[in-house]
């Protein structure tokens, strides 16, 4: 007997860094709320978690579209929690090879570095890195060539297949968008110096990371204060995405272009795939007997995000051979 459940969450280590008005972070943080009362009482046995990563732990010299951690660590960006990720390891190897037999090339990793992307889902609504066994699936969402929404749909749907056979009761998580472009770099018509970093830029000196998330501090003051020439955030484009997600249209969003992702909502707006896979996985899992409600949006320039939460529940416990 597998039992199944759906929480999606935008993040943003701008949180608490430059915030927008107290009304604001009151009724994120209620919906936040909502979400890790309601994991906490389904008491998730697996939390696969599908998120980005932002030049910390996957850089040019090998940059996959897809990775599975088998072992993984945090390193604490901005302030967020640092150390050993609670991965399966057994568990999350048979997922690899599952993913792998659905015809979706992941790669695998035994020494996974995640950021922010990993780390602030699991302290928000788990409420620490260690409290539940975690599978993190990296989806590439800044580094171009990337993958598309369908093949975000496929790697879903293949994971959403392995964790119907395990009897548990497994949690679908996804981290990052909406729309949003934080002031992460391109490598094309990058600096020598800028290409160098995105190329090989693991465990920089902490002056580097110092500097790095003061630029971004000072990109989101100026975004919110509308003095930036950064992307704008485009509420219409999230609410239609997360009334596709609603309507359980994954198929829909195959059309959409990466190309048209970035024109319409801003380089960083493909982290909404890590969104695309674990509803993909959640309608795998389930055999499409699921419910979406989408809980919370608003555009929030101070933390540079469409920022949303989405949750779905099984409409039965799905009984599997
Ligand atoms: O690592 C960075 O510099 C980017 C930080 C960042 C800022 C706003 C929204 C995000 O989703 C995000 O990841
Ligand atoms: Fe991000």
């Amino acid at each position: 007997m597998t039992q199944a459940m759906l929480q999606c969450l935008s993040h943003s280590p701008l949180m608490g860094l430059v915030d927008p008005l107290p009304e604001t972070v009151q009724a994120a943080t209620k919906a936040i709320g909502n979400l890790r009362d309601a994991l906490q009482r389904f008491d998730p046995e697996v939390i696969f978690l599908f998120a980005p990563d932002h030049y910390n732990g996957f850089f040019y010299d090998l940059m996959p579209p897809f990775c599975i951690g088998v072992v993984a660590d945090s390193i604490g960006d901005f302030g967020s929690l640092s150390g050993p990720l609670d991965v399966p390891a057994d568990l999350a190897l048979a997922c690899a090879c599952a993913v792998l037999d659905s015809d979706i090339d992941c790669a695998v990793s035994y020494r996974m570095q995640v950021d922010h992307g990993f780390a602030q889902p699991l302290e928000m609504l788990a409420g620490a890195l260690e409290r539940y066994p975690v599978v993190p699936i990296f989806i590439n969402s800044v580094a171009p060539p990337m993958p598309a929404f369908r093949r975000a749909r496929l790697l879903g749907d293949a994971v959403g297949r392995y964790a119907a056979t395990l009897n548990k009761r497994v949690l679908f998580m996804a981290s990052g968008g909406l729309s949003h472009n934080p002031p992460v770099p391109l490598l094309a018509g990058a600096s020598a110096e800028v290409a160098e970093r995105l190329i090989a830029g693991r465990q920089p000196s902490a002056d580097a990371r110092a500097a790095r998330q003061q630029r971004t501090i000072d990109a989101a003051r100026a975004f919110a204060a509308g003095t930036s020439t950064l992307h704008p955030l485009n509420p219409e484009w999230d609410r239609e995405f997360l009334a596709t997600l609603c309507a359980r249209d994954l198929v829909s969003l195959d059309k959409i272009s990466n190309d048209a992702i970035t024109e319409a909502a801003g380089a960083s707006a493909h982290e909404v795939k890590s969104w695309v896979a674990a509803n993909a996985a959640m309608a795998a899992a389930t055999g499409n007997r699921y419910t979406v409600q989408a809980g919370y949006y608003e555009p929030i320039p101070e933390w540079i995000a469409g920022f949303a939460t989405l949750q779905g529940q099984a409409d039965e416990v799905i009984t599997k051979n």
